[in-house]
């Protein structure tokens, strides 16, 4: 499976006019690939997210396309979207667990989710159990109510079902926040098993916690202000990053081991991503980037600097 997005452009409608929270994107997520996405609140990752499967009733497709393999997908049209969801592109959404329906019985919703997508419980019950021992849960889960979980539970139940017809895209919005340090470990291998076992062939797993991406992504993407910024693969993003802002987000994590005092505390990033109702004209980092000039004020192209590594800056190559 290979997902390639080309130029996409999606729009918020609102009454003080759109907001381009997705303002021409284009990237590629190659088979058995997971992808991180990483960028600040308000960045357009969620956005992304939903528009490769479920646009809500205010999101506008106003351009560019998504192919999945040699298939476009028709993501403006909701009816149509129905061949692909589930089935070939799953999505895991924020706060997926705290929305599971309390007075349902594990089992029982899931025997309703299959229904309604017409697919036998029957059949699929045996790959279910399988899987929910993999991820290390008790097949007694099924009885139970979500409330009798914990929350790393809740959230292995979710991706257990939510790749249960093996789709070729699974996409996973902040499925690791809100857990506590060990829940995170075993929701992420169980991402990572759930890959190498090819449930799922590839994933775009959305957070803001670069940590997280460091342990299970193979590449990272990030974004800023409903552009792209850059994309390599995990180990150059981490130490070898080129734009500017992958590098002031890099250089604002705390280092492992590090104590940080008054005399060296951690760096951060001076400014605000600016409004997308709005938005500044050419980079959109420009107001707070330390190297931005007056070419800065042409949007720099999303280009590929070294094989497997893409730069939106003026400033790099
Ligand atoms: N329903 C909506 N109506 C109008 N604007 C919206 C809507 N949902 C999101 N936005 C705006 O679109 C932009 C992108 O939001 P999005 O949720 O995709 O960002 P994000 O990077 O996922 O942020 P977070 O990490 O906080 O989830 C933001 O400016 C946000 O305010």
């Amino acid at each position: 499976m290979t997902l390639k997005v080309d130029d996409l452009k999606v729009y918020y409608r609102t009454l003080a006019g759109d907001v381009k929270a997705l303002d021409g994107v284009s990237f590629e997520i190659a088979d058995g690939e997971i992808m991180g996405l990483a960028g600040e609140s308000g960045c357009g990752k969620t956005t992304l997210g939903k528009a490769l499967i479920r646009m809500d009733g205010r999101m506008r497709h106003m351009g560019g396309s998504v192919h999945l393999d040699d298939r476009e997908m028709p993501i403006a049209d909701h009816s149509a979207m129905q061949d692909f969801r589930f089935k070939e592109v799953s999505l895991i959404p924020q706060y997926a667990m705290s929305a599971m329906n309390p007075t349902r019985k594990i089992g029982r919703m899931i025997k309703e989710l299959l229904a309604s997508r017409g697919e036998s419980y029957r059949e699929i019950e045996p790959e279910l159990l399988r899987r929910l021992k993999l991820v290390g849960l008790d097949t007694e889960v099924l009885k139970r109510y979500p409330i009798e979980l914990s929350g790393g539970m809740k959230q292995r139940v979710v991706l257990v079902l939510s790749t249960l017809l093996d789709p070729s895209l699974l996409i996973g919005d902040e499925v690791t926040s809100a857990l506590d340090v060990s829940s995170q470990k075993a929701v992420s291998r169980a991402l990572v098993e759930f890959r190498d076992r090819e449930f799922v062939q590839s994933m775009v797993v959305i957070t803001h916690d670069i940590s997280v991406l460091y342990q299970i992504a193979d590449t990272i993407m990030v974004m800023y202000a409903g552009h792209l910024a850059e994309k390599a693969d995990t180990e150059t993003i981490i130490n070898r990053p080129l734009h500017p802002y992958t590098k002031a987000l890099i250089g604002a994590l705390p280092e492992v081991g590090v104590r940080y005092d008054e005399r060296q505390s951690l760096e951060g990033i001076p400014g605000r991503p600016p409004g997308l109702l709005d938005p500044p004209q050419g980079c959109r980092f420009r107001a707070r980037c330390p190297l931005a000039d007056d070419e800065c004020l042409e949007v720099p192209p999303f280009a590929e600097v070294e094989p497997g590594h893409s730069v939106a800056c003026w400033k790099v190559g």
